[in-house]
């Protein structure tokens, strides 16, 4: 087989490790599902070229192996037999679909051409072939790979398939020495700058490969494989972050602080949570705490240790939210994928952070060597780690995130603490007007209650008219919150003379 003959032959030792775990990965995906039940995720791009590469090789090492142990002969010519799928989109660079065309032609590819949407496509696929794992050519640098690994489950929502992913861990460099090694024809796109291939619309040839040119000709690029600093392979790929994530305001703050009125959601990661076999004490006590301050919080929720939950829970309060406070699942255990999760919701990859690797030292100690490191990996190119001489970790800010490590409330007042002095200097938590609130108690039914408040609301667009009882016969208690102490103070009185006097016990003065 010529491609593993070229890499027995060269002597880049990197690209053999390389190559002998990406092999190891395919024999493996082949050994658990059969034939049927495999298929390539093959477009054209160079990572799907290196797999079609490696899954040619690794096949004919699988085919080897069955037929040593049967005493048969190896059939070398036969077709590649893994039925490989292409999501063909109007959006594809033309030359991207006719070197996919070509590829199929040349290595006799079963190819099954997609035209819907990746999930529905997928859909489909399952119901009609009894396919059980997928092949793909995502590496680590991929914002999608966040949280992957060699085989991954699809996220939750995906028809259910195992992904599996033998280049997770080669850079864009190995993907080069690789396709140069095993003199590997690959999308001439490559050759004209563009270093990562996404569609016609947000995809141009990376700039750090322009040649100075002179003027008037057309601007001029070098081949992909020349690009010196792999990170930087989709620097040709318009970013697709949302403008208020994307913003330049350092201390992640929207208009909002303009209106007075700021608003956080605070997250817990945990299992144990959400099945009650802890009680969370972090979220109450952090929810006080951000109120006293003037801010709204405008969720308090609670995911599993799971990154794809993580990722959508972040995804969706990022915007909405001025600030996200994020706890739990923060370590180097298995279920510790918060900051996984963060990574995904911002679509970067985790990278290792040799700074706080070493703060990580010392709090943990030398022996615990792997998942230390593992855990010094952070959300990359948006993580600031904010310092304090009380903190033996610094706070991790990823953006308008900020992902606490305390584990009790003890840690929390701690954190808490030393974030406020922070905020001090750099405006972080922004400075708004703390709340002011009146909490009325009634006996009044619900029935007579219900329509003035009602008319309450609208009369005090600015006041927060809340109802709870503690019990179902108790008394109604109506808390009247607001900015402005005179705004309460009118709205408890109009609320007052909508009933007969003495209908409503004041239960404690205005409280911060
Ligand atoms: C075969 C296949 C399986 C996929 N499985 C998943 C999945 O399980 N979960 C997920 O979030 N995305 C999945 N995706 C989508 C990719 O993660 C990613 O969104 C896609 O490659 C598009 O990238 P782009 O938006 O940069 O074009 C899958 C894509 C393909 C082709
Ligand atoms: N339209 C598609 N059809 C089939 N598979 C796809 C498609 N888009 C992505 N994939 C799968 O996802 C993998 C990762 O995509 P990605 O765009 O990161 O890599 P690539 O296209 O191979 O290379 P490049 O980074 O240069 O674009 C691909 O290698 C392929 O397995
Ligand atoms: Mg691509």
């Amino acid at each position: 087989m010529e491609i593993d003959k070229a890499i027995r032959e060269c002597d880049d030792k990197r690209l053999k490790t390389k190559y002998n775990n990406a092999i190891y990965v395919i024999q493996r995906a082949l050994a658990l599902y059969s034939i049927e039940e495999v298929a390539f995720s093959f477009n054209g791009g160079k990572d799907s070229t290196v797999l079609l590469h490696l899954l040619r090789a690794g096949y004919v090492l699988h085919k080897e192996r069955q037929c040593c142990s049967n005493g048969d002969l190896v059939d070398h010519e036969s077709i590649f037999p893994i039925r490989t799928i292409y999501f063909e989109s109007a959006s594809a660079f033309p030359e991207i679909n006719s070197f996919t065309y070509g590829t199929a032609t040349t290595y006799n590819l079963q190819l099954d051409i997609i035209r819907t949407d990746f999930k529905s496509g997928l859909e489909a696929l399952l119901k009609a072939k009894p396919i059980r794992a997928i092949f793909l050519g995502v590496r680590i640098g991929d914002p999608t790979a966040v949280g992957q690994e060699q085989f991954t489950p699809s996220s939750p929502g995906w028809p259910p398939f195992m992904r599996v992913n033998p280049i997770l861990d080669w850079s864009y460099r190995d993907v080069w020495a690789f396709l140069l090694t095993c003199k590997i024809s690959y999308c001439t796109l490559y050759d004209q700058g563009y270093t990562s291939i996404g569609s016609i619309y947000d995809t141009v040839p990376n700039s750090l490969l322009s040649v100075s040119n002179p003027s008037g000709t057309a601007e001029q690029f070098r081949p992909a494989y020349l690009l010196s600093d792999g990170r930087l392979e989709r620097a040709g790929r318009a970013k697709k972050i949302s403008p208020s994530a994307s913003g330049q305001v350092s201390n992640g703050l929207d208009s909002h602080q303009h209106s007075g009125m700021l608003s956080a959601s605070v997250i817990a990661v945990g299992d144990e949570i959400l099945s009650g076999t802890i009680e969370d004490e972090i979220g109450p006590a952090l929810r006080r705490k951000l109120y006293s301050l003037g801010w709204a919080v405008s969720c308090g929720t609670v995911v599993k240790n799971d990154t794809d939950s993580v990722a959508d829970e972040v995804e969706r309060h990022k915007c909405a939210s001025d600030m996200v406070f994020l706890y739990g699942g923060v370590g180097p255990l298995h279920s510790d994928v918060t900051l996984a999760g963060v990574a995904k919701a911002f679509g970067v990859r985790l990278a290792p952070d040799e700074e706080f690797e070493e703060h990580l030292r010392h709090l943990i100690g030398d022996h615990c060597t792997g998942d230390r490191k593992e855990m010094a990996h952070l959300p990359e190119g948006i993580t600031e780690l904010l310092h304090h001489d009380k903190l033996i970790v610094p706070l991790i800010k990823c953006r308008n995130v900020i992902v606490l490590a305390a584990t009790n409330v003890t840690e929390l007042d701690k954190e808490w603490d030393c974030l406020i002095e922070l905020t001090r200097s750099n405006g972080l938590l922004g400075s708004v007007e703390p709340f002011v609130a009146k909490h009325l108690a009634t006996k009044l039914s619900d029935a007579e209650t219900a329509q003035p408040l009602s008319k309450l609301c609208f009369e005090f667009p600015d006041i927060y008219v809340g109802c709870h009882r503690k019990s179902r016969y108790g008394p109604l208690i109506i808390t009247l919150k607001g900015k402005e102490y005179h705004r309460v103070e009118l709205a408890a009185e109009a609320l007052c003379s909508k009933f007969k006097p003495g209908a409503f016990s004041e239960l404690n003065r205005v409280s911060p």
